[in-house]
């Protein structure tokens, strides 16, 4: 009887380090000689972290939507073509930071992918400031993260380092409380310990709360700088940016005619030098963008960069 691929889920909320795990996952399996495809479901319509994506890794992406709403029907159908295209050891899934879990395992569970794929399981990667501090979110929000912990199989509670012992208890106690008996660490970076990540059992699920990318009502944008901007006018008007943009990536060039590419989540912009010469584009994803302000207010940047 044909082998199974063994599918992994990534899940949780927008950056809250999902990538950072799969490029960790992709290492170990490549050191373990299994063969890895990636299916890899980004909002926006330019893809960013394909990049992270090494090139002889099989990957398919859906980009503009998200594979638990207006992209459910693709998703099954990129599923079954990465299965028959290649000869998988593992799949991993990684969904945007607004989809269900339970949807895409519903998609892996379908009758055309039983006799090709096994789930080991969801694994939700939670940032433990961001669900500290959910109150300041909105309803749909916030449902959507307790989704992201009530159904997973294994959570990570990221980006832990700057916590105290008491904020630290609290996540531990939530882990128990919403959802008992599932293993749980805390974190920086999604480090953990990858070879307890391939056998986990996907447990009975009971009713969901349907929270999609739709209800959230997240909004996708762009901007494209002509050139290099100041690296002190960019992160100015960053600090001033509003909350309700969750998430920015894309590249930048700064005045040391460097183009990096840039990260922001909650508050944290990170920089990795990018060696190509990217398009200068950012991608924003967020509620309730106001278009018109945001493009002015990156206007002012490149004009003060002058
Ligand atoms: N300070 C800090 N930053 C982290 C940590 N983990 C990840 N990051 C950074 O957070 C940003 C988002 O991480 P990603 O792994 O891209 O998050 P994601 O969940 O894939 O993001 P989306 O696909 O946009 O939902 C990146 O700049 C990471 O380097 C952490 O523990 N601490």
């Amino acid at each position: 009887m044909k082998k199974k691929t063994n599918v992994i889920i990534l899940a949780g909320f927008l950056g809250s380090g999902k990538t950072t795990l799969l490029k960790q996952l992709l290492k170990y399996e490549k050191a373990h000689n299994h063969k890895t495809g990636v299916l890899m479901n980004e909002l926006g319509t330019v893809s960013i972290d394909s990049d992270a994506v090494p090139g002889d890794v099989p990957l398919k992406e859906l980009l503009n939507g998200c594979i638990c709403c207006s992209l459910s029907d693709q998703l099954e159908k990129q599923l079954w073509s990465l299965c028959k295209e290649n000869e998988l050891d593992t799949l991993i899934i990684e969904a945007t930071g607004a989809a269900h879990p339970i949807d895409v395992l519903d998609a892996c569970l379908s009758p055309y992918l039983l006799e090709d794929l096994h789930v080991s399981g969801i694994i939700s990667i939670m940032d433990a400031t961001r669900w500290l501090d959910r109150d300041k979110m909105n309803v749909q929000a916030k449902m959507l993260m307790l989704e992201q912990i009530k159904h997973a199989d294994f959570i990570i509670w990221n980006k832990t380092g700057s916590l105290s012992v008491e904020q630290k208890s609290v996540l531990e106690s939530d882990a128990k409380r919403l959802n008992d008996g599932t293993p749980y660490v805390l974190t920086d970076y999604s480090i953990v310990e990858l070879s307890q990540l391939f056998s986990l059992s996907v447990k009975e699920r009971s009713e969901h709360q349907p929270v999609t990318a739709e209800k959230l009502k997240v909004k996708t944008w762009m901007y494209t700088f002509q050139g290099p901007v100041k690296k002190d006018v960019f992160e100015n008007w960053l600090r001033e940016a509003p909350s309700s943009i969750y998430r920015i990536k894309g590249y930048i060039k700064y005045e040391d005619q460097q183009i990096y590419l840039f990260q922001y989540s909650y508050g944290l912009p990170s920089y990795e030098k990018e060696i190509m010469k990217m398009p200068l584009r950012l991608v924003f994803i967020g509620e309730n963008l106001d278009v018109e302000t945001l493009t002015k207010g990156l206007q002012d940047v490149e004009r003060m960069s002058k």
